[in-house]
């Protein structure tokens, strides 16, 4: 089987995408994977770190007024949507799958009018504007939430399958995390916001690691963001903690191993994205939830809603957060382990390992 996959801009776009690559993979011995995005979005530089075969074209969003911008950015996706042409004569896949983005918008149009069986997945509850439009068009449309089909305009082409959470998520074990400084008789804290950082948790984290560093009972892995990382580490050398020193916590702008974080984490302090939602869940770890507070619709703090709402998660709203509120939320959990238990298993109730499985057959499926 030869499949494209196409997600874009941030990760939680792209590692829904990777996941149903190897899954099919694994499905079928023998299929080739092809992966398009663009120059600019992280999955450059994500998808080269796997080694799946990658090919770019030209897109942006398009602004929502008229005007000079408007027209610079309908001829770059007019040039992406042949380029996507040329790529689908070049490497005739037999379906292709878009996990949302803008670059989809011309990668998935393109598979359509050359008639190659098409499926979008839609990790949100409320979905985005590319696969909105694409709905339209494709055989089938895999989606998180069942909340979510009702913004789609065939109902009956909708799928509700989870989210696909990346193989290597659900095999890790937590001995994979001593790299990271993890230890398995220490409480382990991967702290992330996100596939691009979060500038408020970083800012909260300054007092977080003047509290925790040289603390003998804990580790601390905080993954800033690449534009955060040098801000964190300038404020840190203010405080007079010098960064490269901190013995118990590490600091990196990005973290490629992050199955091997999760796998040794004890707790997650993080945004509420769905792909990192359904990570966590998946593996079972208590979570301190930070909804960014400007996603469309709101739809992170419904996320996280849905956590707290039984049991797996602390939400603090971003205009709350202070280093505080997280320290209290962290020692709380580490010193009653009941709580922790009772939160962990809240957690893995609600993952859903299936969804790759749902989603792989729900590939096969159109092929028949
Ligand atoms: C601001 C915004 O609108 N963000 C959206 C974006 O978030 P974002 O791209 O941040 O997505 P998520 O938090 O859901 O997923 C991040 C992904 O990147 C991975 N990761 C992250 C950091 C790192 O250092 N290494 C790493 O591998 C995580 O394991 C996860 O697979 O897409 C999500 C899924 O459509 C949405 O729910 C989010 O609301």
């Amino acid at each position: 089987m030869k499949v494209i996959v196409s997600g874009g801009g941030t990760g939680g776009h792209i590692y829904p995408a990777l996941a149903i690559a190897k899954g099919l993979q694994e499905a079928e011995a023998g299929t080739e994977v092809l992966y398009v995005g663009t120059a600019k979005g992280l999955e450059a530089g994500i998808v080269l770190q796997t080694g799946v075969p990658f090919r770019t074209v030209t897109v942006e969003g398009l602004p929502r007024k008229i005007g000079v911008r408007l027209f610079s950015s309908l001829l770059k996706v007019t040039k992406g949507f042949f380029q996507a042409m040329q790529i689908m004569d070049e490497f005739r896949p037999d379906i292709v799958i878009g996990t949302g983005g803008y670059v989809c918008g011309p990668v998935v149009l393109a598979a359509v009018l050359k008639k190659i069986p098409t499926l979008i997945h839609e990790q949100n509850a409320f979905p985005g504007i590319t696969n909105k439009l694409l709905a339209r068009l494709v055989n089938r449309v895999a989606t998180t939430f069942p909340e979510s089909v009702k913004y789609f305009k065939n109902p009956g082409k909708v799928v509700v399958t989870g989210l696909p959470v990346r193989p290597e998520i659900l095999n890790a074990r937590p001995e994979d995390g001593t790299d990271l400084g993890f230890a398995p008789d220490r409480f382990n804290v991967l702290v992330v916001g996100g596939s691009r950082g979060a500038r408020s948790i970083n800012l909260a984290m300054v007092e977080v690691l003047e509290h925790f560093h040289n603390h003998a009972g804990v580790r601390l892995l905080l993954v800033t963001g690449e534009s955060g990382y040098h801000e964190l580490n300038d404020r840190l050398k203010l405080r007079g903690l010098d960064p490269a020193k901190l013995n118990n916590i590490i600091i990196r702008p990005y973290l490629h191993n992050m199955p091997a974080a999760l796998a040794a984490a004890n707790l997650i302090v993080c945004r509420a994205g769905a792909t990192t939602i359904a990570e966590i869940t998946a593996k079972g770890i208590p979570s301190i939830l930070i909804p960014y507070p400007y996603a469309a619709e709101n739809h992170q703090e419904y996320n996280a809603r849905a956590l707290v709402d039984k049991g797996a998660a602390v939400m603090i709203k971003d205009a709350e957060l202070t280093g505080r509120k997280i320290i209290e939320n962290v020692e709380l959990l580490r010193q009653d382990i009941q709580l922790w238990h009772k939160m962990a298993e809240k957690s893995k109730a609600l993952g859903r390992p299936d969804a790759l499985q749902n989603i792989v057959k729900l590939a096969q499926n159109l092929l028949k």
